[in-house]
């Protein structure tokens, strides 16, 4: 659905984005995600047919971006990171002039902005000014906006950032419903509303891609060990022993704990190698407390950095 083939954009002597090449299936819904001046926007973008490249191009649901713009952006709903709201018009009006101006049908135009009003939560503002909203619901209308068109592709840019907790729920429930009829490309600096939302994850630093995965294969494939954590009953330096001499046991960390009789320790082994069901019939048999047991794999967020850091230690040596 969209072939991204080298894609670079300069802004004069600036590289924003540099070789930039990756595929998105029909249906997926895939993360962009990279720090502060990544090129997340220049690439989303320059996909919408907003932005011409310095070089490379892209296919968007079979078009050219470059030579069939047009037809590009009839297939593309995108949400900017600034939605350009017109904030003394009610809602109802705004995306009736944005149906026009995107070429909806004047006898289904009516039918469809409700049916986008109630998808996306905003039929009960539709007579309110758009300045009277909150962040939240404009958030909203901005999605409705690029709905209205039934966009085979969805480029939504940072799609809750600047909202409170109950809003970002909302939003992410709506992407999801979404999911099952556009493909869709997000991008975010939240790691969790990656797990939470995307099948693929793109990791964008410096204007380059550093990894492409699902979010489980980036989580375990950059694991050189297995980590389980655990919270024990006992006497903390006899089980920090016993655990160390099982075997595959590669390493045990007692972490600081507050409660006096309970100790968390986090105990690390080979790549892959299962320890659960050792560990907690050691403790069993020895009479402590098996309060807790539980994989702790490495997070999105460590992962994130790691591989961050490292392309940037690259990108210096
Ligand atoms: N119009 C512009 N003129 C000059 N430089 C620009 C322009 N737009 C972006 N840049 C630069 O290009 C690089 C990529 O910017 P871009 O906005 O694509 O990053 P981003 O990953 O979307 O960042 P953020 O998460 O902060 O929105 C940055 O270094 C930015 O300063």
């Amino acid at each position: 659905m969209i072939e991204a083939d080298r894609l670079t954009k300069y802004y004069d002597k600036h590289t924003a984005i540099r070789d930039v090449s990756f595929t998105v299936e029909k249906g997926e819904v895939v993360g962009f995600l990279g720090p502060n001046g990544a090129g997340k926007t220049t690439t989303m973008r320059i996909l919408t047919g907003c932005l011409p490249p310095s070089g490379g191009t892209a296919r968007v649901a079979g078009y050219d971006i470059l030579t069939e713009s047009l037809q590009v952006r009839r297939r593309i709903g995108y949400l900017p990171e600034n939605i350009p709201l017109y904030t003394d018009m009610k809602v109802v009006d705004y995306l009736t002039f944005v149906a026009e101006v995107k070429g909806l049908e004047r006898g289904t135009r009516r039918q469809r902005i409700g049916e986008i009003m109630e998808k996306c939560g905003v039929a009960k503002v539709r007579r309110t000014l758009i300045g009277a909203l909150s962040r939240g619901y404009r958030q909203r209308v901005g999605i409705a906006q690029a709905l209205l068109n039934a966009p085979e592709v969805l480029i939504l840019d940072e799609p809750t950032i600047g909202l409170d907790p109950r809003q970002i729920i909302e939003i992410r429930q709506l992407i999801k419903e979404l999911a099952g009829q556009s493909t869709v490309i997000l991008s975010t600096h939240i790691l969790p509303e990656v797990s939470m939302l995307c099948h693929r994850v793109i990791i964008i630093n410096n204007g380059q891609i550093v990894a492409v995965d699902t979010p489980e294969n980036l989580t375990t494939g950059l694991q050189s060990s297995t980590k389980l954590r655990i919270r024990v009953e006992g006497p903390v330096d006899q089980i920090g022993m016993a655990l160390t001499q099982l075997p595959g046991v590669l390493r045990v960390v007692a972490e600081d704990e507050v409660h006096e009789t309970a100790h968390s320790f986090v105990v690390e082994s080979e790549r892959n190698c299962d320890l659960r069901r050792e560990v907690s019939r050691l403790i069993i048999e020895r009479g402590w407390g098996l309060l807790e047991l539980r994989p702790a794999d490495m997070s999105l967020e460590e992962i994130f950095v790691r591989l961050v850091t490292k392309e940037t230690q690259e990108v210096r040596a």
